[in-house]
């Protein structure tokens, strides 16, 4: 089978083992470019697990994942590395470094690359961090001193440093109020847009579930049970994406899809200003 040039993520039959518990079995898991993904499914599902086997953190198993159309199992190390350097992270929390300031924080993976001129890095750094939609003055601060949302955005603005084609998220929105979470979710679809990145993100916000995401993959079984929008997959009936999709939390928005569909006689538009193939 030739690999297909517009999947950033292609992962075959992935197994996960720990000891004797199975986490991911015979699992598929595909990612096309300029899509924005959402990663869900009940604690324990595995999402940690499978974002971090489909970045090159850690080695399935077993299965086979090509990122870029690359075979990560062939591919020497320093194809490994540049494929690593074409995926931006941003880990739960931000994980800035506290004795630097924003500036240096956004400058450290490019810093790891050699010597550049300071003038240089210093531009290059802060228009990363307006990029991320911080003020100039915050490149000066250090992480202590900004808010939960803006160290969001810090650690968004390291993730962009390296100008990546893939952007990974661990729970970017956890922590943030409903409004400071819907103002991270329109940055990271206008980045998308404006910069053709991908996006993939574990996330437990039903408001970026619902609202702010291209297409969901819904982890259950040991496997990716289902991809589509929130609205496909609350039309399913198997009995997990029921549960997630149109029990207690998802009621709320799932009666506005059903709302809008009685309404206008079509399914409701999940996304915010998205497009769905
Ligand atoms: N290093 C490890 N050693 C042993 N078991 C592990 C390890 N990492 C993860 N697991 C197990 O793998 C399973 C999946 O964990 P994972 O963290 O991926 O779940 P998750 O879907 O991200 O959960 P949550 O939503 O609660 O964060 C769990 O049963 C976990 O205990």
């Amino acid at each position: 089978m030739g690999a297909d040039t517009d999947l950033v993520i292609d992962a075959r039959g992935l197994v996960n083992q720990f000891g004797t518990h199975r986490v991911h079995d015979d699992l598929d898991f595909q990612l096309q470019r300029g899509r924005v993904m959402a990663l869900v499914g009940g604690s324990g599902a595995g999402k940690t697990v499978l974002l971090q086997t489909l970045i090159m953190l850690r080695e399935a198993t077993s299965g086979q994942l090509r990122l870029f159309g690359v075979d990560t199992a062939t591919a020497d190390q320093a194809t490994r590395q540049s494929l690593r350097e074409r995926i931006g992270v941003l880990f739960q929390g931000g994980a800035l470094f506290t004795s630097l300031t924003v500036l240096e924080n956004v400058l450290m993976p490019i810093r790891e690359h050699g010597r550049f001129d300071k003038g240089w890095l210093t531009e290059l750094g802060m228009s990363k961090i307006l990029l991320a939609g911080l003020p100039a003055d915050s490149a000066d601060k250090y992480p202590m001193e900004l808010s939960g949302g803006m160290v969001k955005r810090a650690a968004l603005a390291r993730a962009l440093a390296l100008d990546p084609e893939l952007l990974v998220l661990d729970e970017p929105t956890s922590g943030l109020d409903p409004i400071g979470a819907a103002a991270f979710d329109d940055l990271i679809r206008t980045l998308s847009e404006s910069l053709g990145l991908t996006v993939l993100q574990v996330t437990h916000d039903l408001d970026s579930i619902w609202r702010g995401v291209d297409e969901v993959a819904f982890l259950a079984r040991k496997k990716v049970l289902a991809v589509g929008t929130a609205v496909e997959l609350a039309a399913r009936d198997e009995p997990e994406l029921v549960a997630y999709f149109r029990g207690t939390r998802s009621e709320a928005y799932w009666a506005a899809a059903t709302r809008k569909t009685r309404d206008d006689g079509s399914m409701a538009e999940p996304h915010r200003n998205g497009t769905q193939a």
